[in-house]
């Protein structure tokens, strides 16, 4: 007989298989011919989804992977494999798929716990359009308030020391080296040759937030908006990209966005929560 644990597991398995199924179904056009492919738990069942679409439909279609996991995902199932490096200027992928840590009400997005945040957030924005595919854990109100190990940041390990005194100051609680797999000494590396910090922060404020409290957005008083806090992170000298995927207000645009244009949820009641935001431009 299953345990719990074993009924959640499964559980969370189903509800990624369900919204990874209904997110190809929606944003997968049979005209596409470029496709980016993020990494994690969540991407094996968009692979999936697009493999049982079979030839007829992925035969004209090339995929571009974030890193070494969704590489050997995309060759197992027998579909192109194409390089971001070598899309040309001027040219941008169809539709990227890509699963998140989680998920706040603007579409902010924290990503990088499997350590793939830069090549992700490269692919995600040279997508025409960037879809979200998660389980409803992931679904929170603000940044921070269920994803406690903190915002992945890739670092040049040189500056690690350096980058994690300087998240102190600006009032992580805590920021640590993310250690390698069991059995191996020492941080981990990654496709990059990178480190990662995981950086913990008070949850995460909107736009709405300090409007409506008349809070500061800087993090004076501890707590930082999402879109402040990124903006000063990415400015820390030897910060490679970090993981937080945001766009400020005024900026929806569909095209080159760090933000999805649509996030899917498999709910644990067998049902997918679709949400949108409103862009300019085309779907
Ligand atoms: O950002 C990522 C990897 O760097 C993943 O998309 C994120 O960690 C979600 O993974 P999973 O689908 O396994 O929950």
């Amino acid at each position: 007989m299953a345990t719990a644990a074993q009924e959640q597991a499964a559980l969370v398995e189903k509800s990624k298989r369900l919204a990874a199924y209904q997110a190809v179904k929606d944003y997968l056009l049979p005209e596409y011919t470029r496709i980016g492919i993020g990494s994690g738990s969540t991407v094996v069942y968009v692979v999936e989804a697009i493999a049982a679409l079979g030839p007829a439909v992925t035969s004209n279609m090339s995929f571009y992977p974030t890193g070494s996991q969704s590489e050997e995902l995309i060759e197992a199932a027998g579909l192109r494999l194409q390089y971001i490096s070598k899309l040309p200027a001027g040219q941008q992928l169809d539709v990227a798929f890509d699963g998140a840590d989680e998920v706040d009400d603007d579409l902010n997005l924290i990503k990088g716990g499997g350590a793939c945040l830069w090549q992700e957030k490269i692919v995600a924005t040279s997508a025409k359009r960037f879809v979200c595919v998660a389980d409803f854990r992931k679904l929170s109100a603000r940044l921070g308030t269920t994803w406690k190990k903190g915002i992945p940041i890739e670092v040049l390990p040189m500056a690690a020391p350096r980058v994690l005194d300087e998240l102190v100051r600006m009032g992580s609680q805590n920021p640590r080296i993310r250690p390698g797999l069991p059995g191996k000494a020492g941080a981990i590396v990654t496709d990059n040759g990178m480190w990662i910090i995981d950086a913990p922060f008070a949850p995460l404020r909107l736009p709405k937030d300090v409007d409506s409290a008349n809070h500061t957005d800087t993090g004076s008083d501890g707590v930082w908006t999402v879109d402040a806090l990124a903006d000063r992170l990415i400015k820390i000298p030897g910060v490679a990209e970090i993981g937080l995927f945001y766009g400020k207000n005024g900026l929806e645009v569909a095209s080159g966005a760090q933000k999805p244009v649509a996030a899917y949820f498999g709910m644990a009641d067998g049902s997918v929560e679709v949400r949108t935001r409103p862009i300019r431009g085309d779907k």
